[in-house]
């Protein structure tokens, strides 16, 4: 089975101003949208990042890839990382630091997932068999809360409403849990001073008291500060996530606090696993295929994470329906997944590149797909609007920050904020 083609698609969807400690998020989101294809006609779909640094190594990369057959993913990683050379960073630095590994990473992984997809068609089989076979037939996914506002601040305001405050989050909560079902809920913090979102975890612990909560101020707080809020907040989170940068001082907070820490910045390429294990910094886990390499490099970690008694959950950025058929196959095949993944998909509100009818929530969980590959089919119409308005939109790379500072000119994203 030998690649021939390999198309590259940059896409934009809109998205709405949520809000997080690097500032908020642009009124469109970008992706891109791999599709590869063999000698037999067979399509593999994957889906990655859209930040143009990011965009123009995976179309270098394509076309080192053409003539090898998608079987030999060792060589594809050894051309992409010949290729790739220096680290790509991001604008917003929500996912950790850039190393030159993680970079690799990132630009395999829709190339891989592209490649499991054309196998599965291939075999007939759903990708999760790829992946050593399904040990649960739906995968349970977490709330994911934001503050955010009413709307974009020249647009009319969205759907979803303003979540500006404790009452704004539990409104929002109860519309997602109306519209998903979902039995787990995660509020993303490090927007609002650290009082403003105990008050928020408690006024959830409160109206939802059976559902596992967990709070994410990406780093915003200080050593100290994550400590007193770890301690005030006992009883409530099932896990506290990246509380404060580093491996060094999460290792001081969970040593000092009474839940789990959880991690997708501390811990974000394989280097980082060795000092986080040996200083204790973490408790959890948070895999995303995005950048460890695709879904078997995945699958390793998640090995490793058992071997060593780390829990594990899922990571997520803004995606659309080809990421969430991945992170579902992977989480499907992953018997040490510990808790409900994150996803964003409420937040894309119906719009996707794939056709309608793959993936459904019931009650907060996806049924794995059970036909051939990743069980999702590009609709082509939707990915040419997209790909417009990628064209259109004017934004070239997630910049969360300075659109913040044009409504704020004070705002920073320095952290420790608090
Ligand atoms: O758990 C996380 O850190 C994330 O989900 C990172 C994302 O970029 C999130 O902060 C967002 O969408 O603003
Ligand atoms: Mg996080």
């Amino acid at each position: 089975m030998i690649i021939r083609q390999i198309h590259v698609t940059p896409v934009a969807f809109r998205d709405p101003p949520l809000l997080n400690a690097a500032g908020v998020h642009e009124p469109w989101a970008l992706r891109t949208i791999v599709e590869v294809v063999t000698d037999e006609g067979l399509t593999g779909l994957g889906e990655t990042y859209g930040d143009l640094d990011h965009l123009g190594k995976v179309r270098e990369c394509a076309q080192a890839l053409i003539g090898l057959d998608i079987h030999a993913l060792n060589t594809m990683y050894a051309r992409i990382a010949a290729i790739v050379g220096e680290r790509v960073t991001d604008l917003h630095g929500l996912t950790g630091v850039a190393t030159k590994e993680k970079s690799v990473d990132r630009v395999f992984s829709p190339f891989e997932v592209a490649c499991l997809d054309i196998r599965g068609k291939a075999a007939g089989v759903p990708v999760s068999d790829l992946l050593g076979g399904k040990v649960r037939d739906a995968v349970p996914y977490s709330a994911y809360l934001f503050y955010k506002w009413a709307g974009h601040p020249d647009q009319e305001p969205d759907r979803f409403g303003a979540a500006l405050d404790e009452a704004g989050i539990v409104a929002q909560t109860a519309l997602l849990i109306k519209e998903y079902g979902f039995t787990s809920i995660k509020l993303k913090g490090g927007v609002f001073p650290p009082d403003q979102e105990i008050a928020a975890i408690r006024a959830l612990h409160e109206a939802f008291p059976d559902m596992p909560l967990r709070l994410d101020p990406n780093a915003a707080w200080s050593v100290e500060t994550s400590i007193r809020v770890g301690r005030e907040l006992d009883g409530t989170l099932q896990y506290l996530e990246d509380p404060t940068a580093g491996i060094a001082g999460m290792a001081e907070v969970a040593a000092a606090v009474p839940m789990p820490l959880a991690t997708n910045m501390c811990v974000v390429t394989p280097e980082h696993l060795p000092p986080a294990i040996a200083s204790r910094a973490i408790g959890v886990l948070l895999l995303d295929h995005h950048y460890w390499g695709g879904l078997v490099r995945s699958s390793h970690i998640a090995a490793m994470c058992d071997t060593f008694g780390l829990a594990l959950s899922m990571h997520s950025n803004s995606h659309l329906g080809i990421s969430l058929a991945a992170m579902t196959h992977l989480a499907a095949a992953t018997p040490n997944l510990t808790f409900a993944c994150d996803t964003h998909t409420p937040w894309q509100d119906g719009q996707d590149v794939v056709l309608p009818g793959a993936l459904r929530f019931t009650d907060g969980a996806v049924p794995v797909p059970t036909t051939s590959g990743l069980g999702v089919e590009l609709d082509r119409d939707a990915l040419a609007v997209m790909n417009e308005q990628y064209e259109k939109c004017g934004i070239v790379a997630r910049d969360d920050t300075s659109y913040m500072q044009r409504f704020a000119p004070t705002f920073s994203a320095r952290r420790p904020r608090w």
